[in-house]
């Protein structure tokens, strides 16, 4: 699909979700910019122009008058106060904060260079931050935007994996595993190796690996990469689940779905530009 057929398929679908036709125009216009801006084909930045056309349709509703209260927050599993992030000179990040509690999402968005990643990382505790504090549980799961599979392992040599750095024996791995692929539609086949596997599957299965532990804390960066629809709305209900299950959850993404359900929005503006 050409990137004027992606967003011909979205207007089309955000007037069948009943938005106005001036306000749809507005959206489009804005989404086609955004996609311009970052130089990438609008699926690649917006995920399947359906799923999107319905989570933008759903926030622009007004809220129902008998929406649930709010729940009971959990204890805190992330705070950043103040932190920062320089590259030699370059600062990246200045002046984050965040409180995550277990039982919310959080999603974290930004033009691409805005230290998204960066800023995960440093919640993962992969690099550090150049000056501020870090908070933070000790069971964290992360799906990483690159790197995060092995290419010569298969899903099941992987879970056995990940399953032992957490002290989980291999047969409870691979069932857990197993059952965590199920929630995103895949069944891993024995004796496929991950770089046999299409790009959206490496990306299940790096998802899978970040939640095989169960962790407090989950860290997920642009997750839906290479997702088909039904994926992408697999994995938007796992968020949810695992949120719903006690878990906090950080995700990047440059869309703001479902954002009536998410507990925190983290703008992040890229500090140079600033
Ligand atoms: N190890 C590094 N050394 C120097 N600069 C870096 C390093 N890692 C990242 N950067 C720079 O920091 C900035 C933020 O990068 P980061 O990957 O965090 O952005 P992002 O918001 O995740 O981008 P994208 O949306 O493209 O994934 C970029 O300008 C990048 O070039």
């Amino acid at each position: 699909m050409t990137g004027d057929e992606w967003h011909g398929s979205f207007i089309r679908i955000l007037l069948d979700q009943g938005v106005d036709p001036i306000e749809a125009q507005r959206i489009s216009e804005d989404s086609r910019a955004e996609a311009i801006a970052a130089r990438r084909h609008p699926a690649q930045l917006f995920g399947p122009a359906a799923a999107y056309a319905t989570a933008v349709a759903r926030a622009a509703r007004p809220a129902p008058l008998n929406a649930p209260l709010a729940r009971a927050k959990g204890p805190v599993v992330l705070r950043l106060t103040g932190v920062t992030k320089r590259y030699r000179r370059r600062e990246v990040l200045r002046g984050v904060d965040l409180t995550l509690h277990a039982g919310e999402v959080a999603a974290v968005t930004g033009a691409n260079g805005a230290g998204k990643s960066t800023l995960l990382d440093i919640c993962a505790g992969t690099i550090k931050a150049t000056s501020g504090v870090v908070e933070r549980t000790a069971r964290i799961g992360y799906a990483p935007q690159q790197h995060g599979v092995a290419p010569y392992l298969t899903a099941e040599e992987h879970f056995r994996l990940f399953g032992a750095v957490h002290r989980m024996g291999a047969r409870k791995a691979v069932a857990t595993g197993a059952h965590l692929a199920a929630g995103l539609g895949w069944r891993p086949r024995a004796g496929v190796v991950a770089s046999q596997l299409s790009g959206g599957t490496q990306q299940k299965l790096n998802v899978v690996l970040g939640e095989l532990s169960r962790p407090d804390l989950i860290l997920l960066d642009e997750p839906y990469q290479g997702f088909d629809q039904d994926s992408y709305l697999d994995l938007w209900a796992q968020v949810y689940a695992w949120r719903d299950a006690g878990a906090g959850v950080l995700v990047v993404t440059h869309l703001l779905h479902d954002l009536d359900k998410v507990d925190h929005l983290l703008e992040l503006q890229g500090a140079e530009d600033r």
